[in-house]
């Protein structure tokens, strides 16, 4: 229970990072649009960074250096965003990509796990939780895609994408340093907040379809 308390404030402070993370981000993304390079070709290049990272050494076992690479081409996931709206090329092609790309990031990072702790790292438990955190991530984002194909909205969740990416690469950055526990601490919290942040999505659709449904009448 302290933990999941910890867990919420500290998701509070992240949430009140993003506007000074912008300072540093806007910048970044000047610089980059002055190279020329566009925003799809960051979006494919983070993504394909952290595929290569996630399952290049996560199933041999090296955590650690796994933890790096794919730390160091997520972030370029922040900076597409920016270039697309410094350069005005901002639009449903490019937000699409983002979003389907962060799919196949998320979906990597775990695998790459399940496939080492299913395999020699013979660790049963961590492969569980691995997956679970994985299908929740799945139900997360696919709540809200729905949702907003509804025409509904669905910006809720105590572990959001940013949050569940922190305490999995930290967890298995400290793990991979062979910090005892490190990724078991990590992937519980993470099932747990992902089972809320699920329920926090279902809540606020639930919420909009039965307001929608009483001004019919039905
Ligand atoms: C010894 C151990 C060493 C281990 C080190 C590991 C440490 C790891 C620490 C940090 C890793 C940072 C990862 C964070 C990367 C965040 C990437 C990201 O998600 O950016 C995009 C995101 C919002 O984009 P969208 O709104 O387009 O994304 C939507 C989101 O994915 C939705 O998710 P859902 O919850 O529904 O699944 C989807 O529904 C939707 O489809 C999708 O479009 O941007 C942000 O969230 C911005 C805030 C990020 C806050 C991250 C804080 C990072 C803190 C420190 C990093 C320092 C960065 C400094 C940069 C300096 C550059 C020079
Ligand atoms: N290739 C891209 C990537 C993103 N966008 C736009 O940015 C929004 C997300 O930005 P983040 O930095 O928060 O990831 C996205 O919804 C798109 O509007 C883009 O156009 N092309
Ligand atoms: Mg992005
Ligand atoms: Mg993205």
């Amino acid at each position: 229970m302290a933990g999941l308390l910890m867990s919420m404030v500290w998701t509070t402070m992240l949430n009140r990072l993003r506007p000074a993370l912008a300072k540093v981000v806007t910048p970044v993304g000047r610089t980059l649009a002055r190279t020329g390079v566009t925003p799809n070709v960051i979006t494919v290049v983070g993504t394909a960074g952290v595929v290569a990272g996630a399952l290049g050494f996560y199933p041999r076992g090296e955590l650690f250096w796994g933890t790096i690479v794919i730390t160091a081409f997520v972030l370029f996931d922040m900076f597409d965003g920016a270039v697309a709206r410094i350069t005005g090329k901002t639009g449903p092609w490019g937000a699409f990509l983002d979003s389907t790309m962060d799919r196949v990031a998320d979906a990597a990072i775990f695998s790459g796990l399940i496939l080492w702790f299913t395999g020699a790292g013979n660790n049963a438990l961590l492969a569980w939780l691995a997956l679970y955190c994985l299908v929740s991530g799945v139900v997360i984002s696919y709540a809200k895609a729905r949702a907003e194909g509804l025409g509904l909205t669905c910006d809720v969740g105590i572990a959001e994408r940013a949050e569940r990416l922190i305490i999995s690469l930290v967890g298995a950055g400290l793990y991979g340093l062979g910090v005892p526990y490190a990724l078991h601490t990590a992937l519980v919290v993470l099932a747990v907040l992902g089972t809320i942040t699920v329920a926090q999505r279902f809540h606020t659709v639930y919420a909009q379809t039965r307001a929608a449904a009483e001004r019919v009448g039905r």
